[in-house]
């Protein structure tokens, strides 16, 4: 097992990794919440059906209620989450209470606001299951959608511990560990060249990864990309802004063809894409995109824009993105490899760089 501690603000939280791990949340549990209540675990309808037994059991409490939401965006609704404060309310949890959110990045999301906003917060851990929340289960970002926008009601609000058994992993179905990898590959790209080309080096397929020990070697980099932003900006002030490289399109597309028909990795994909053909443009970055484009497509990424979607409806989505002010969208763009920037991008230049991206099927 390996420990990464994040370090948020004022709080320390350890971010557990490895295979068969959920012993230690029983022990971190009475040692450090010798006071506990109860528990409230909130997982979705595939994860409960195949693990949530075991994790009862796992932990080993007598207080334990759970809450299974419908599985992906579905979760991250407004619906969604005023139904588990009510559950929470009806079960009577306290302030000594602890919520887990147990699944993937939907899931946690969802959860963690929950937790954030019980009687103005209560504590939550998170138990990721997928290998996208290795980013998504750190750095305290919750959030659920609105029709308007991806992630627009939510705050900023640490777990206190996150346990990631990567056995979990196993029964991802293909499309959901594509998704994850994405982030991976923001983490590379916006980390340093040693870790991009490592990436791009040993990952020639992503069938091989489960339960290969690269695979954790992939997980454990990328946090520690994540935990070093998130260390000296946790609210975004400035330079947290770059873990959301790939996004700004890449929310455009999900909220455009519908909450969950693209998975949010695919989605960042092509938005990384983007941001790359910007990113050259903009500065001349000198990068083998085509190379970057094979790659992606041999691991099964689609890298254009889906069909149908019209660009001046993206570019409204843009401007309405968390990092944009007044009108004016801003980008995450590259100027090295591993040298983000968050740039102003005019709103003509965006049109035309659209306009090719979907012509030419993305480059
Ligand atoms: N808070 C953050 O910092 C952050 C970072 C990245 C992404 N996100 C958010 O995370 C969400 C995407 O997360 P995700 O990809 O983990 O999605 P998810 O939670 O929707 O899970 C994807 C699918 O896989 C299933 N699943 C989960 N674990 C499984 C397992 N072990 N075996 C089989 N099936 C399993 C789920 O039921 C779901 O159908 C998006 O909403 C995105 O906006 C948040
Ligand atoms: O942790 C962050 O900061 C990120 O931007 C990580 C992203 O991968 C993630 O999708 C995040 O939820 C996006 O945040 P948002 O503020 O653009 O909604
Ligand atoms: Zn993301």
């Amino acid at each position: 097992m390996e420990t990464i501690t994040i370090k948020a603000g004022d709080q320390r939280y350890p971010v557990h990794v490895g295979y068969g791990i959920l012993d230690h949340l029983q022990s971190f549990l009475e040692s450090e919440y010798p006071q506990l209540t109860s528990i409230l675990i909130i997982t979705d309808e595939t994860v409960g059906e195949l693990y949530l037994e075991e994790l009862i059991h796992a932990i080993g409490y007598k207080q334990i209620y759970s809450k299974v939401v419908p599985a992906g965006e579905k979760a991250k609704t407004f619906e969604v989450y005023y139904d588990c404060l009510s559950f929470a309310l009806e079960k009577k949890l306290d302030r000594r209470s602890m919520i887990l959110s147990f699944g993937g990045g939907a899931v946690g999301d969802l959860a963690g606001f929950v937790a954030a906003s019980f009687m103005r917060g209560i504590p939550f851990i998170q138990i990721p299951t997928t290998i996208l929340a290795h980013d998504s289960a750190v750095g305290g970002k919750v959030a659920i959608n609105h029709p308007l926008g991806k992630n627009m009601i939510g705050a900023f609000y640490q777990p206190v511990g996150v346990f990631y058994d990567l056995n979990y992993l196993t029964s991802l179905p293909k499309a959901e560990v594509r998704s994850g990898f994405a982030e991976v590959i923001k983490h590379g790209l916006i980390s340093n060249h040693p870790f991009y080309d490592w990436l791009k080096e040993q990952v020639e397929s992503l069938d091989a990864t489960i339960p290969n020990p690269l695979m954790i070697e992939c997980l454990t980099k990328g946090i520690k990309v994540k935990a070093r932003i998130v260390e000296v900006d946790e609210k975004e002030a400035g330079v947290r802004a770059y873990l959301n490289f790939g996004h700004t399109l890449g929310h455009a597309i999900e909220a455009e063809v519908g909450y969950g028909k693209i998975t949010h990795g695919e989605a960042v994909a092509i938005g990384m894409v983007f941001a790359l053909q910007l990113s050259s443009q903009t500065y001349n970055f000198e990068f083998n995109t085509t190379e970057f484009i094979q790659w992606l497509k041999h691991l099964g990424y689609r890298t254009e824009l889906p069909e149908g979607l019209s660009i001046e409806r993206l570019l409204g989505r843009m401007k309405q993105d968390k990092k944009s002010y007044g009108q004016s969208v801003r980008f995450v763009l590259l100027k090295e490899m591993g040298q983000p920037i968050v740039s102003e991008v005019a709103d003509e230049f965006l049109i035309e760089n659209l306009e090719i991206f979907k012509r030419q099927g993305g480059l």
